[in-house]
């Protein structure tokens, strides 16, 4: 396939997307199946298109005027990759399963439109009902922040160290020029392509358990709750155990993870997980009926994690179909769990005990909100501060990240070139 009969795709790939509003990766994947002369590279290429149309949707809608799909992914292609209307005219050639050739009005809107006087919401590309609540995340810097989620993120992987060193896995993977992450101190990045990135599952120091991807910030997060050898640790959202792995690691396998999670499927992964990174005091508890298979760990946890379900707005650079799915009532229903979440885990946390609370948003409603909320109903507890939350986990540096808005730490692409997370923690008297 040309890159012209990529573009012609990706349009028919959006097409689907807005249609059926399905994730774009199921419609990439029916794409696949009915085109089965497509390569794999081809795929791949189709892939990158759809979502970098997807990043800059609300944009490349301004730009053009329009909101077909056609119109999104010229737009995208002058947005998302700085295409000159030139280069995008030569690809709209109609030669072969080309686009159709530019109309007059597409080529002057390539050539001239401007994203300066455009509202936030749309030079950050984000959905405008979120606009709002931006405004209240990140004042004047609103669209600069969904600017940053909409850009594409590097492939980040935790060195394992129950088995290595960072140097080593460093070494190990040289082919693929990774770097050091700048601030978890057990992290490797490589930086992102246009293609399809690395097959790290393929690589050996995958299959050796060596290194695991997770997101800088996912890392920064665990490496927070500073757990410690020899410490009972509940990780009440553990899902498929990134962070569970991570806190075995910061462990040295000493004392005891207990990785819950009220959706059982979502636990699965980790029985294959922990075998590869050879930890070995994660004891997985699934939810068994009404069963109360946490009972045993009541007023017990030096340390309960909250991973917290959420809307996901940190993570929009991996994930930017999931911004224009989200719905106002989505954020609603993870409100409620949040502050169901933060009531159930109080019971565990004992005396002198800290309860570290997660997400992967970078909403105020989501974080110190409810945070705030849970500290003027449980008086018990106080947050620490950012600075106490940094040193204690032996990095200083990131105190530069206090949230504006209350106790916690607040990492973004923008400010701290990772996924957007939040972490607080706060200690039982
Ligand atoms: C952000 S994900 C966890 C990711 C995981 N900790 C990791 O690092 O890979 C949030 C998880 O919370 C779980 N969850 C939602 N409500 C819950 C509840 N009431 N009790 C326990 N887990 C819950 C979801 O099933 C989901 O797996």
């Amino acid at each position: 396939m040309t890159p012209a009969a990529h573009i012609s795709a990706a349009i028919e790939v959006l097409d689907d997307v807005a249609k059926r509003r399905r994730p774009a990766a199921e419609a990439l994947k029916d794409w696949g199946i009915a085109h089965r002369f497509a390569g794999s590279k081809d795929r791949a290429a189709i892939a990158s298109l759809v979502f970098d149309a997807l990043r800059k949707r609300a944009s490349a809608i301004y730009v053009m005027g329009a909101d077909d799909p056609r119109a999104i992914m010229l737009g995208a292609l002058r947005e998302a990759r700085g295409q000159g209307v030139e280069a995008i005219a030569a690809f709209c050639s109609a030669a072969g399963h080309a686009p159709a050739p530019l109309s007059g009005d597409e080529r002057e809107r390539l050539e001239t439109a401007s994203l300066n006087a455009a509202p936030d919401h749309v030079r950050g590309d984000y959905p405008e009902w979120l606009a709002s609540h931006f405004e209240a995340a990140f004042g004047a810097r609103a669209a600069e922040e969904g600017a940053a989620l909409a850009a594409r993120a590097p492939v980040d992987l935790r060195v394992n160290i129950l088995k290595c060193s960072r140097e080593q896995a460093l070494e190990k993977l040289a082919h693929l020029s990774p770097a050091s992450t700048p601030l978890s101190p057990i992290g490797l990045r490589i930086e992102a392509g246009q293609g399809r990135g690395p097959a790290l599952t393929a690589e050996t120091a995958y299959v050796k358990g060596l290194v695991e991807p997770q997101d800088e910030a996912s890392q920064l997060a665990a490496l927070l709750c500073a757990a410690g050898p020899g410490e009972q640790v509940l990780d009440l959202c553990a899902g498929g155990g990134g962070k569970a792995l991570a806190l075995a690691g910061q462990m040295h396998n000493r004392g005891q993870v207990y990785a819950y999670d009220a959706d059982g499927r979502r636990l699965m992964p980790i029985h294959e997980r922990l075998e590869r990174a050879g930890a070995r005091n994660i004891q997985v508890r699934a939810p068994r009926g009404k069963v109360d298979v946490l009972a045993d760990l009541e007023a017990r946890c030096d340390l309960v994690l909250i991973d917290a379900p959420c809307t996901g707005v940190g993570a929009w650079r991996r994930h930017p179909d999931a911004k224009w799915r989200l719905a106002p009532g989505a954020l609603e229903r993870r409100l409620k769990e949040q502050r169901e979440l933060l009531a159930m885990a109080v019971r565990f946390v004992k005396p002198g005990g800290r309860l570290a609370y997660v997400t992967c948003s970078a909403l105020r409603e989501e974080n110190e909100d409810q945070i705030a909320a849970f500290l003027a109903a449980n008086p018990d507890f106080a947050a620490r501060s950012a600075a106490e939350i940094a040193e204690g986990a032996g990095l200083p540096d990131l105190a530069r990240f206090a949230s504006p808005h209350g106790p916690g730490i607040r990492l973004s692409p923008a400010t701290s070139g990772t996924d957007g997370f939040y972490v607080c923690v706060l200690a039982k008297r």
